[in-house]
């Protein structure tokens, strides 16, 4: 071979390595651009999209676990179907086919988007929530998801928009609204700690004791518990004066409250989509208030709220969640009468991840635990939202003034949508007070937040420690 054809076979192999070397680095790159992508490192920063909200004193808000159950894509008919036949209306004569858990296109997006409402710089007004009279009618079963039935309820545009009137702050709300115990005051404080002090008790000031706490609904288990270790801390301690009695009274009950229960609200929204709360319960305990005034601190505290209506049997029912978005500053998407509660349920997460909101609360028609067909289809409305996106919190709405059947909804209801959080309403008007104990100890589910009252402020977040002071005076 000459020389020449020495010196060109040498440049072409040249060239053919650094083409492979050229194409292996580029064949690496792009390997490593996509395992990045992808997973981003375990100490990377989390992106806030709250601009930089942290949790206002007082309600204590967290992000629920990150893993998403299905991916966003639309979701295949593939759940399982609901199990039991639902109630046919007179007009049908046979039983109406159960719908695939299909869920339709959002709606087309509006112009107009929620921002944040600056609460405090508004003035104050005296308005009130609208008051729907809870009814006793009993829904009926939806027929399968109907697209063109859901709408969304944008905000106005910022002149239309009503006046909103000031908060109360949402930090030390559980000791202001201490008054509103009162009648639970009496019946587990004054009376007990009155026992308690009075020094050396015989059997009957136990058995009395243990009756007053009975009656203010602890519940068995617990009074048993409280005055076993009553009796023990009594005989170990010297328990001279009233003071004595309230420190060990107050230690005993709020250890039973198990102050260690993780009782944050997930309405932290997540990297890539909102937060979801599903919002349950029977018929009148308070389900639309708790989340008007829930939506209410969120936006106070900065927030993107989207609430849905998945209350579609009543119109009055969306149209007083309506009122409340539009008092505290929140969109909601709805239903007409007649569509699929768990259509609706899933637009509004659809609505929540398009507008990049903070915060979806679906609010759920009322419905009895003992009707079978009403629970499935509840059971239904939290699969197909989690097509779109994992629910944060189930909380389930429980009226005070009811006491034990309060126990007897929330096992069935924890059956079917595995509760998370109890907002236990209208412990302004009980002397049941007790019944909180209870609740934890029966289901092992924290009580998250307590309704005190109707007006738009009176919900605190359950504090074990604020609690027993304000029932023990
Ligand atoms: N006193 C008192 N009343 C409350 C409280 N929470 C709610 N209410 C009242 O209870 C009534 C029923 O409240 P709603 O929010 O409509 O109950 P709901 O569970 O959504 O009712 P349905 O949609 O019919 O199931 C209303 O008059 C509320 O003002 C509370 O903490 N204390």
């Amino acid at each position: 071979m000459t020389t020449g054809a020495w010196i060109a076979l040498a440049a072409a192999l040249a060239v053919l390595l650094v083409v492979l070397v050229v194409g292996l680095v580029l064949y690496r790159r792009r390997r490593i651009s996509l395992t990045a992508t992808e997973k981003p490192s375990a100490g990377a920063p989390e992106i806030d999209r709250s601009g930089g909200y942290q949790a206002g004193g007082g309600f204590n808000f967290s992000q629920g676990p990150t893993a998403t159950a299905e991916p966003p894509a639309p979701p295949a008919p593939s759940a399982p179907p609901v199990s039991a036949a639902p109630p046919v209306p007179p007009a049908a004569p046979t039983p109406a086919p159960e719908a695939p858990e299909e869920v339709p296109e959002t709606p087309a997006p509006v112009e107009e988007t929620p921002t944040e409402v600056p609460l405090a710089d508004v003035a104050p007004t005296d308005v009130t929530p609208t008051e729907v009279t809870p009814t006793e009618v009993t829904p009926t079963e939806p027929t399968a998801p109907t697209t063109e039935l859901v709408e969304v309820e944008p905000l106005a545009p910022e002149s239309d928009r009503p006046v909103l009137d000031e908060i109360a702050p949402t930090s030390g709300r559980l000791e202001r609204l201490r008054g509103r115990l009162s009648r639970s005051q009496s019946a587990i404080g004054k009376s007990v700690l009155g026992l308690l002090g009075g020094g050396d008790l015989d059997e009957d000031s136990w058995e009395e004791i243990e009756d007053t706490l009975l009656i203010a609904d602890l519940g068995t288990a617990t009074t048993t518990k409280v005055v076993e270790r009553l009796r023990q801390e009594m005989a170990a301690r010297s328990v001279r004066s009233e003071a004595d009695a309230r420190a060990l009274l107050r230690e005993v009950l709020v250890d039973e409250l198990k102050p260690d229960l993780d009782r944050s609200v997930r309405a932290l929204p997540h990297d890539d989509h909102p937060a979801v709360l599903l919002v349950v319960g029977v018929n009148g305990t308070g389900k639309t208030t708790t989340t008007g005034k829930l939506a209410r601190v969120l936006v106070a505290d900065g927030r993107r709220v989207v609430l849905g209506a998945a209350d579609t049997f009543r119109a009055a029912a969306a149209d007083q969640l309506q009122t409340w978005a539009e008092r505290v500053g929140a969109e909601v998407v709805r239903g007409k009468e007649g569509a699929d509660p768990a259509a609706v349920a899933f637009d509004s997460v659809a609505r929540g991840i398009d507008e990049g909101v903070d915060v979806v609360l679906i609010d759920t028609a009322g419905r009895l635990h003992t009707k079978t067909g009403l629970m499935d289809e509840l059971g239904k409305v939290k699969r197909v939202v989690e097509k779109k996106a994992s629910v944060d919190d189930v909380l389930l709405v429980l009226d005070a003034t009811i006491g034990q059947n309060g126990l007897a909804q929330a096992r069935v209801f924890s059956e079917v949508v595995d509760i998370t959080g109890v907002v236990l309403t209208k412990l302004d008007g009980t002397a049941k007070g007790g019944i909180v104990f209870q609740v934890q100890h029966e289901l092992g589910v924290p009580v998250k937040l307590v309704g005190l009252g109707e007006g738009a402020d009176d919900l605190a977040p359950f504090e074990p420690g604020a609690f027993v002071d304000a029932l023990l005076g």
